[in-house]
């Protein structure tokens, strides 16, 4: 492709690819020259132009010799703009799904509803690109925009037609999933998360605002969860651009959840959507997983599925690794259960899921991430403390922090905790003390295959440790 086709300029260069990183910069390519948080990608233009780069992303006042300069006052959405003319096409149905917890649960069942209606469908998120035959991890939740746009595209050379992605906050606010049309967006909630990077909690809802006022098609469908207080604000901006809008939840207009009867291994949905009332079996428990869904099927809805049909199958959807996932039955009877829960409001959802399952004690074993936000660790333990009968603290992806300082300040939340660093002692700890009636939740991890300590990331899986402890 020329140049000229990218820009309407008419340069005759030939484009190879493109680039944010000038490490990965060849001859062709055109390099994004971005101001982050720990370096400003202007300062590599020179090193960018000398490994090949044919033009250059970037603000105008910014010198740029030796290579076209295509100027933006927002070099990352123009970048993000002609990365998707060079990429496309992508997949004729792409939805996008934001807030704080839910959105890898989200986009992955609708990619497992897309599949029971026939669809070649696949996920971009936590857990990787995620398609009918493989998942390949990327690393981040939203991948950089060059990574997704080529995943996506390449999705797209592969037979994908319907792809769910997640759209952090990050991700939202250094624009990497811009450039490729979003059918529908979904918003499952907001609570306290990665106050690390973002300023205060307005500064992290307006970062996830943007999937809804810049990113959704202008005719897209908003699915909004109704039944968080923030969903008005979403439903505002939805309304203010004429999106059409589909409400989820017990306050849902469009999608209502009726009534949701916990059963010992699963739970029985009645909701309502046009007029009709639906009955249907989830295998999955918990209230949150219950919302994940609809808000799943509301997505699927918005982009042409049928209602009856998309309801029907919430029946056959298959759990979502490391979200609730029963890992093990300890020696004495008790059920051992991986969550990824790493947020107070995440801890709470995870312990409502069980409570109603457990005649004895609930038993939570977790711990705080190193290098992220550290205002969380407190209130992560008052959950703990609050919903659970033993709360044992422990080590998750210390990082480049002190494992020891993280554990102190989630104990300010549960001074009554068992501390163990340790996190395989932790984990035998809790299914040593685990009687017949009790549950132990495993908290923080879920999928991850890794402990991060210092540089390092030591294999460590709370499944496998699950299994070897209740053996
Ligand atoms: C805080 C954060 O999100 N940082 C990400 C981001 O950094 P940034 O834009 O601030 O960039 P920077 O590192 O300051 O560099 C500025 C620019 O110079 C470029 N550069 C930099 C160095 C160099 O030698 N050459 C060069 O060209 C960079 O590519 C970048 O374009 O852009 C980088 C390039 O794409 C990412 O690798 C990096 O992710 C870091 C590794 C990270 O840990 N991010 C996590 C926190 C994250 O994004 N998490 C979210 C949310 C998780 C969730 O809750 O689900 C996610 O979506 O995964
Ligand atoms: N709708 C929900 N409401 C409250 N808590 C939820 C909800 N969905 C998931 N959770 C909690 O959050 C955890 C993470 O879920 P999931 O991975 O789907 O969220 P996420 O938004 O993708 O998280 P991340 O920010 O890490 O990408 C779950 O294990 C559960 O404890
Ligand atoms: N996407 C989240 C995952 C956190 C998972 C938890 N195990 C931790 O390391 O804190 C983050 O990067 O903040
Ligand atoms: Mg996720």
């Amino acid at each position: 492709m020329r140049l000229g086709e990218l820009t309407g300029k008419g340069e005759q260069d030939i484009v190879t690819g493109f680039a944010i990183d000038h490490r990965k910069v060849a001859p062709g390519t055109v390099f994004g020259a971005f101001r982050g948080t720990r370096f400003n990608g202007e300062e590599f233009i020179p090193d960018a132009i000398a490994r090949g780069a044919v033009a250059v992303v970037a603000r105008p006042e910014v010198k740029v010799e030796g290579a076209a300069h295509i100027v933006s006052d927002h070099p990352r959405t123009e970048f993000a703009r002609i990365a998707a003319k060079f990429f496309a096409p992508f997949p004729e149905t792409s939805v996008a799904v934001t807030g704080t917890n839910g959105k890898t649960s989200t986009v992955e069942m609708v990619r497992q509803l897309w599949l029971m209606a026939g669809h070649h469908a696949a996920s971009i998120g936590t857990l990787g690109v995620t398609t009918a035959s493989e998942m390949v991890s990327t690393g981040l939740t939203t991948p950089d925009v060059v990574t997704f746009l080529s995943n996506v595209a390449g999705l797209a050379r592969e037979g994908v037609t319907h792809l769910a992605f997640e759209a952090s906050s990050h991700g939202l606010s250094q624009y990497r999933t811009e450039g490729l049309p979003v059918r529908a967006a979904a918003f499952t909630n907001l609570s306290r998360d990665h106050l690390d990077y973002h300023k205060d909690m307005a500064d992290y809802f307006t970062a996830k605002l943007r999937l809804f006022a810049d990113v959704l098609d202008p005719n897209g469908v908003a699915v909004v969860w109704a039944d968080d207080p923030h969903s008005e604000r979403v439903i505002d901006i939805a309304r203010m651009r004429g999106n059409r809008i589909i409400t989820v939840g017990e306050h849902g207009d469009t999608i209502r959840l009726v009534a949701r009867e916990p059963t010992l291994l699963d739970q029985k949905l009645t909701i309502a959507h046009g007029g009709v009332e639906y009955r249907v079996g989830l295998p999955l428990i918990g209230g949150y997983q219950a919302a994940n869904a609809l808000i799943a099927a509301g997505l699927v809805i918005a982009t042409g599925g049928d209602p009856a049909q998309t309801f029907a199958n919430l029946a056959r959807l298959q759990p979502v690794r490391g979200r609730l996932e029963r890992a093990a039955i300890c020696k004495s009877g008790a059920p051992i259960y991986v969550d990824y829960a790493h947020t107070p409001d995440a801890i709470e959802a995870a312990i409502a899921a069980l409570k109603p399952h457990a005649a004895g004690r609930l038993i939570i074993v977790f711990g705080a991430g190193g290098d992220r936000d550290a205002g969380k660790r407190e209130p992560m333990g008052l959950a703990a403390c609050t919903g659970a009968d033993l709360v044992i603290v422990t080590d998750d992806n210390p990082r480049e922090e002190d494992a020891a300082a993280i554990r102190r300040q989630v104990i300010k939340g549960c001074p009554q905790a068992t501390e163990i660093g340790d996190r395989r002692a932790a984990i035998t700890a809790a299914v040593a003390a685990a009687g017949p009636e009790d549950i132990v939740l495993i908290a923080g991890k879920g999928h991850e295959q890794g402990q991060i300590v210092g540089g390092m990331v030591l294999p460590f899986d709370d499944v496998s440790v699950a299994r070897e402890a209740a053996a």
